[in-house]
């Protein structure tokens, strides 16, 4: 079926190119140029992908967001952002958009985030067959000693804190215990949920992992617990809620912070007694689940404030692993690197040797505010963009080279290449404006003079 599109975009030379991009794609696509009508058109119609500006001359992307989720629930959404809106476009990950594309930004790019999505869905499709194991589970061989140790292809690091939460996993994998996994977003827990599956001998049944952030609170018992035919309008089929599915295996209650104190009470319930009673039947079931989950928020603190059970915390948190943010294990940051960069080359057909010297500096300056996820899309973007053997500076976003989040020993100006470069780019975008440039380069207007007439850059 026709995938249906929505753009709200008030730029409308920019709106309009990619409608036709995406329409030649074969998509079905509208577009709305402000907040208010865009929010009459996800009201009167279902949308299977929403793509908004942040900012709207009356309404902001992030609140639309919130709007299509909860009148629209199905949509999914991908936010336009500017270069130094990064730390917004977090946020929208966290409230539930599928990604965020950093104007400027080449329609392919934004295709490619389309059809990843896609990809993912029919996967996901395709393995909820009762016998489908975690796609982990690929990560990991038995060894002749007859150990389970990782295949190349799950990056393990070299830095002490990655080593650390490595070991945690292998540990705690073979019990039965439930972990609380923490991090940042993009940092890497649900494939860390998945590791603990593959090391526990639960890995040849199901994994089911289940976004908390992403369930309106009022179906929240059905998703979990089922329902049976006509227990509420729309319950037309008898159907299996996640404990069920998982039942045998391992459940992942992803962003589990954001489940409503109703919700909490209802989950609790479940795994005190491990028994679960779908919505609208009188009897229950037994269900033999290993609950998993994890935040990117200090549940503590939510625990303080009241918003979240402390009894539910205690039950979800028996073990609890902390993933450092990429920033916290920078060592790890070129193998991450070249993992992600084999993965986009082989993804994308293309044969892109590695990053430039100025890459290499930019992507060390960076502190990675959306982590592992960021590192990987950047990459795959770049390496898309890159027709030589190495990666350019020119490709790479401007947040990552710019970013106020950029740490304190910020560019290398004692080379000359790279510097000319970061001017250029700067230029650009600034759209020329030397103001605006010299601000981005953290450098009086004066020393950019100097530095245009040193690099005989003419504008
Ligand atoms: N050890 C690893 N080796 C290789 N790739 C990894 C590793 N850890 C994470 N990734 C990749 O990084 C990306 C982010 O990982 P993941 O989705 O697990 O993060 P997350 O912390 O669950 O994110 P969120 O908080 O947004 O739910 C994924 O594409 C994943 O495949």
């Amino acid at each position: 079926m026709t995938q249906q599109i929505h753009i709200v975009e008030d730029d409308v030379a920019f709106g309009k190119m990619l409608t036709t991009f995406l329409e030649r794609k074969g998509f079905d696509v509208s577009v709305s140029l402000s907040g208010e009508y865009a929010r009459k058109m996800i009201s009167e119609n279902t949308f299977d992908l929403l793509i908004t500006d942040l900012k709207l001359p009356d309404d902001s992307g992030l609140a639309l967001l919130e709007f299509a989720r909860k009148v629209s629930p199905n949509s999914k959404v991908i936010l336009m952002t500017g270069y130094a809106e990064v730390d917004t476009a977090v946020k929208a990950i966290k409230k539930g958009a599928l990604d965020y594309i950093s104007k400027p930004f080449r329609p392919e790019e934004l295709l490619m985030i389309i059809e990843e999505d896609s990809l993912k869905n029919t996967t996901a499709e395709n393995s909820t067959s009762e016998t489908a194991v975690s796609k982990s589970a690929e990560n990991y061989e038995i060894d002749e000693q007859n150990q389970v140790s990782e295949k190349p292809n799950f990056v393990v690091g070299i830095s002490e804190s990655s080593k650390k939460f490595n070991e945690y996993l292998r540990l705690v994998g073979p019990t039965d215990m439930c972990v609380l996994i923490q991090g940042e977003s993009g940092t890497g827990k649900e494939v860390a949920a998945k590791a603990i599956h593959d090391f526990s001998n639960r890995k040849n049944q199901k994994f089911v992992a289940v976004d908390c952030g992403a369930i309106p609170k009022e179906i929240a018992a059905s998703e979990f617990f089922g329902h049976v035919k006509g227990s509420f309008t729309g319950a037309v089929n008898d159907k299996k809620g996640h404990f069920e599915a998982a039942d045998g295996g391992t459940l992942f209650l992803d962003e589990v912070g954001n489940l409503s104190y109703e919700n909490q009470i209802q989950l609790l319930r479940a795994l005190q007694e491990r028994r679960i009673k779908p919505v609208g039947s009188n009897s229950e079931i037994n269900v033999d689940v290993r609950i998993l989950s994890a935040t990117n928020e200090d549940l503590l603190k939510a625990v303080s404030e009241g918003k979240f059970r402390e009894d539910l915390y205690h039950r979800l948190n028996e073990f609890s692993i902390h993933i450092p943010s990429l920033h916290e294990r920078k060592e790890d940051l070129f193998m991450f690197t070249e993992y992600f960069l084999a993965e986009a080359n082989s993804s994308l057909g293309k044969e892109v040797a590695g990053l430039s010297k100025e890459v290499e500096e930019a992507f060390k300056n960076y502190a990675w505010p959306g982590n592992l996820r960021e590192l990987k899309n950047v990459i795959k973007r770049s390496v898309l963009l890159t027709n030589s053997k190495l990666i350019p500076l020119e490709v790479i976003p401007s947040e990552v080279l710019f970013s106020e989040k950029r740490q304190k020993e910020t560019v290398d100006f004692s080379k000359e290449s790279n510097e000319k470069q970061l001017i250029l780019n700067a230029l650009k975008e600034a759209d020329f404006n030397k103001t605006k440039a010299a601000k981005l380069l953290n450098i009086t207007r004066k020393t950019l003079y100097n530095k245009l007439e040193l690099y005989k850059i003419e504008l």
